[in-house]
C-alpha cells in the first residue's frame, strides 16, 4: 500500500509521477462503486516533494477531487504541483470547471493520468490551463487510470455502461449439475473476489431462472462496499413470492419486464418495496439502454447460459470473468455459462482480447474482452 510517507523527494522525475499517479488512483477507489455516472477521480498536491493536500471525487453532485486535494493544501498550492488521474474538468456540470479553480490556486504543474473521454471536456482543460501558463504533463501510468475507468469511459464512447459477464464453472464446463445445483463450484476465496466486484458495479442482472433455481443475495456480503442495484429480468414473472431479492433492507431490486405481465405479482411485489418497470420489449439491448439512462457506467450479468448467449449477441457484454474450479461432474443436460450463438464453425468463435488468467485459492479466474463489433 502507498502512503503519504512513502514520498521521497530524492526520486527521479518519472518514478516519482507514477508514484504519485499511483497515490491518486489509491484514492479514487476509495468511492468505488458511488460515482456513477461520474468517474473514479483522485488528486495529490506535492510542494517540496511532500504531499500537502490529497482529494477523491465521493459521489456525483460533490465537488470533484482536485476541489478536495487544493482545499486540504490551503495556501501550500501555491506554487504546487497537483497530480490528477483524470484531465480537470472545463466546463460547468453540477460543479464548476476544476480547470478555473486550479489557476485560481496558483499552481505551477499539473500532472494528468488520461484526457478525460466527457467531449465537454476532451482535452479542452488541458488546454485552459497551458494558456493559463501552467506546465501539463499528461498520460503518466495512464494505462491505469484507463483500466479504472473502463465503465466510465465505455458509457461516455458507447452510451451504454460497461457489460461484464462472470460465471463459475467446472473444469468439464458446467455451471450446475444436471438438477441444478450448483452451490459451490468456486471455493471461498473465488466466491469473496465476486462480492468484492459486485461493489465496483453499479447494477447485477440475472434472470428469472436464477432466482427459482439459487434464490441469490447479490449483495457484496462481508465487504463494506456498496451493493449494486440487484436486476431481474424476467418476461412471465412466474417468479417465486418468497425470493431473497425480495428483501430490499439490504440492497434495492428492480424487476424489469414486459408489458401487461401479472399485475397481481407486480402488486405484490410494490408491495414488499421491489421496483418493477415494464419494457416495451425485454432484451439486454433494452435493459442496458434502461441501466444507461439511470446513469450507470458498469453492469454485472450473473445470469445462466441463455441469457448470457443473448446478452453477447446484442452487445450487451464487453469483458468476461470466467472462474474456473478444478471440478468434474459431468452431465450430457448439465447447464454450461453461454447458450446458443448460432455458431456451427470453430472459425466463428470469439476470441477474447487483453486476456489474462490467475489462481484465485484452488480456483483459476480467465479474465478478457469480447472483440468489439465493427459498426
Ligand atoms: N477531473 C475530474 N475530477 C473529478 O473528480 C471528476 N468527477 C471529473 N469529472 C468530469 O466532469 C464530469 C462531471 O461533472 P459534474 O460533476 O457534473 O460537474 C464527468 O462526466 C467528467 O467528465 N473530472
Ligand atoms: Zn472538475
Amino acid at each position: 500500500m502507498l502512503t503519504p510517507t512513502a514520498v521521497s523527494s530524492n526520486m527521479v522525475g518519472t518514478e516519482f509521477d507514477s508514484l504519485m499517479m499511483q497515490r491518486c488512483l489509491q484514492l479514487a477507489r476509495r468511492a468505488l462503486g458511488r460515482t456513477s455516472p461520474n468517474p473514479l477521480v483522485g488528486a495529490v498536491v506535492v510542494q517540496d516533494g511532500e504531499i500537502v493536500g490529497e482529494g477523491f471525487h465521493p459521489c456525483a453532485g460533490e465537488p470533484h477531487a482536485e476541489v478536495f486535494a487544493l482545499r486540504a493544501a490551503g495556501e501550500k498550492a501555491r506554487g504546487a504541483t497537483i497530480y490528477v488521474s483524470l484531465e480537470p474538468c472545463n466546463h460547468y456540470g453540477r460543479t464548476p470547471p476544476c480547470s478555473e479553480g486550479l489557476i485560481a490556486a496558483g499552481v505551477s504543474k499539473v500532472v494528468v493520468g488520461m484526457v478525460d473521454p466527457n467531449p465537454l471536456v476532451a482535452g479542452g482543460g488541458i488546454a485552459r490551463l497551458r494558456a493559463a501558463e501552467i506546465e501539463v504533463l499528461v498520460g503518466v501510468e495512464e494505462a491505469a487510470c484507463r483500466q479504472l475507468n473502463e465503465g466510465f469511459i465505455h458509457r461516455i464512447v458507447h452510451k451504454r455502461p460497461l457489460g461484464i459477464l462472470k460465471y463459475a464453472m467446472t473444469l468439464d464446463g458446467k455451471i450446475a449439475t444436471s438438477s441444478g445445483h450448483s452451490a459451490w463450484i468456486t471455493n471461498p476465496d473465488a466466491r469473496s473476489e465476486v462480492h468484492q466486484l459486485r461493489a465496483a458495479c453499479d447494477a447485477v442482472i440475472v434472470g428469472g431462472n436464477t432466482v427459482r433455481q439459487d434464490n441469490p443475495f447479490l449483495t457484496c456480503h462481508q465487504w463494506d462496499g456498496n451493493n449494486p442495484l440487484r436486476v431481474v429480468m424476467s418476461r412471465s414473472l412466474n417468479l417465486p413470492e418468497d425470493a431473497r431479492l425480495w428483501d430490499v433492507a439490504e440492497a434495492p431490486t428492480l424487476v424489469l419486464t414486459q408489458e401487461g405481465s401479472s399485475p397481481d405479482f407486480q402488486k405484490m411485489l410494490h408491495g414488499k418495496g421491489v421496483k418493477v418497470i415494464e419494457l416495451p420489449l425485454l432484451t439486454p439491448d433494452h435493459v442496458m439502454a434502461h441501466l444507461y439512462e439511470l446513469g450507470f457506467c458498469s453492469v454485472l450479468w450473473e445470469c445462466g447460459g441463455t441469457l448470457a448467449a443473448s446478452a453477447i449477441a446484442q452487445g450487451a457484454v464487453q469483458k468476461i470473468l470466467a472462474f474456473i474450479a478444478p471440478k468434474i461432474i459431468g452431465g450430457s443436460h448439465a447447464p454450461t455459462p453461454v447458450g446458443d450463438l448460432g455458431f456451427t464453425t470453430m472459425t466463428e468463435a470469439l476470441r477474447l482480447e487483453n486476456v489474462c488468467w490467475r489462481v484465485v485459492g484452488s480456483d483459476c479466474l480467465v479474465e478478457g474482452y469480447l472483440p468489439q463489433k465493427s459498426q
